[in-house]
């Protein structure tokens, strides 16, 4: 249970009040003993002078706490520095844990051993990354829940029935010949279709759960000069890209991050479409293209004062947003249905922001539910969908117990419980160091 010991900077790198380095593994009892003097009360925390055990100089005077395995994080013997906060301070006592026979850990290593320990599942760890990650609050909601087990309850449930449906068909297969009720294959299938559809409902999210984990991307779309960049500082509510009177001054696509409804969403502008024989406004143009074709959402922008523009028309597809910028200078032409804008008045953009925050919750908000939030979890969904279906078609119990074991496979790598090697190093690559 207790590997070699291990040491990290709990808290974010630089100078900060407080800087708290976590140790974990085998003889962490022994080392904190030795930097601080003695073992102090588990679960406790006390103030403590830290010495280097070699010169015995005196390092920090330090809150430290005494974790004994398994009542820790890791599940192993564990334990804390809480110290004043210097790249100088951190830097002698982790010279002091390397002189003690502890060594730096890699990114994750400490949930990792956590995870081996059983101290959680996979889907729980990938939350507490999520969790670390998250830069709004319905990312930190939808993160709490998963860390929280939230998957893990709801997977574990699905392979618990799995495995009850497995001992039924084994029954049914061993005691073939006996008095066991003739319908019961027949409900081992029944039971397999109900699994399947429930399955099915899950993974039918719309990419919700992944979305919001990832964020959304909006491209704006349109000719030089309609005033993308403008619409683009208007929103975000600074001067994050260049506006000029002349056409084509954006080239790279500027990104910039909104919170929209506790979504993360990158507003992408882009160089303007249209003919040109200026090289790099080609290659700006392949590039705003690219985007666009890249994006859960697209902002078409049109100028009041200039006919409709054929290039970005051709960009109208159903899930577009489109407005019509410098309301300031004309009104709509007839039968245009989207939005009138002013980038310069300020005109209708309380509008247009509510309208995409409208988009973003609509395609990542976070619902009641528990969703998946990532591709392997519905890769593997997917695989023990297919081995259900599979269930309904075979013509031998041995079959249907076959196909039932494979579909346990697959949502036990989702959680961690079979077959892991290959996923660990995707999952806990996903860390930063010191979690
Ligand atoms: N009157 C008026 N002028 C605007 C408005 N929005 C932008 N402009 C002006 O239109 C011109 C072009 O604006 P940009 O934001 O650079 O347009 P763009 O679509 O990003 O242009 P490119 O990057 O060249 O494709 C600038 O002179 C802006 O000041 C508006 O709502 N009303
Ligand atoms: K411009
Ligand atoms: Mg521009």
């Amino acid at each position: 249970m207790n590997e070699d010991p291990i040491f990290a900077l709990a808290t974010g790198a630089g100078r900060a009040a407080v800087a708290v380095l976590r140790l974990s593994g085998q003889g962490s009892g022994a080392i904190l003993g030795k930097l601080a003097g003695g073992l102090p009360r588990p679960r406790m925390a006390s103030l403590r002078q830290l010495r280097h055990p070699d010169s015995c100089e005196v390092l920090d005077q330090a809150l430290v706490l005494w974790f004994p395995g398994p009542a820790s994080y890791t599940g192993e013997d564990s334990a804390e520095f809480h110290l004043h906060g210097g790249p100088a301070v951190v830097a002698g006592v982790a010279e002091a844990l390397v002189a003690t026979g502890a060594r730096p850990a890699e990114a994750g290593e400490f949930t990792r051993r956590a995870f081996l320990n059983g101290k959680l599942d996979l889907t729980a760890a990938e939350g507490i990354a999520d969790l670390i990650a998250a830069e709004t609050a319905g990312q930190r909601r939808q993160a709490l829940r998963q860390a929280g087990g939230a998957l893990a309850t709801l997977y574990g449930g699905w392979a618990g029935r799995m495995t009850a449906l497995l001992a039924r068909q084994e029954a049914f297969i061993e005691f073939e010949d006996e008095d066991l009720p003739a319908d019961l294959d027949a409900a081992v299938v029944e039971a397999a279709a109900a699994l399947r559809s429930e399955i099915a409902t899950h993974l039918a999210d719309g990419g919700r759960g992944e979305r919001l984990r990832e964020g959304l991307t909006v491209a704006i779309l349109g000719a030089p000069n309609a005033g993308k960049s403008s619409l683009l500082n208007a929103l975000v509510g600074r001067e994050a890209a260049i506006v000029s009177a002349r056409a084509g001054t954006t080239r790279d696509v500027v990104e910039v991050r909104l919170d929209l409804g506790g979504i993360p969403v990158t507003l992408a502008d882009t160089a303007g479409l249209r003919d040109t024989l200026d090289d790099i406004e080609v290659e700006g143009i392949r590039r705003a293209r690219q985007r666009a074709e890249e994006a859960d959402l697209l902002l078409l922008v049109f100028a009041a004062d200039q006919p409709l523009d054929v290039d970005t028309l051709a960009w109208r597809r159903p899930d577009a947003l489109v407005v019509m910028n410098k309301s300031d200078l004309g009104g709509p032409p007839a039968g245009f249905d989207g939005l009138m804008v002013s980038a310069r008045s300020g005109a209708g953009l309380e509008t247009l922001r509510a309208r995409l925050e409208y988009e973003a919750v609509a395609r990542a908000g976070s619902t009641a539910e528990t969703l998946l939030t990532r591709p392997r979890h519905r890769a593997a969904l997917q695989e023990a969908i297919s081995w259900l279906s599979t269930l309904q078609s075979a013509p031998l119990p041995e079959l249907r117990a076959e196909a039932l074991r494979a579909a346990l496979r697959a949502l036990g790598r989702i959680t961690g419980r079979v077959g892991v090697e290959a996923v660990l190093d995707v999952v806990f690559g996903e860390f930063c160091i010191g979690k």
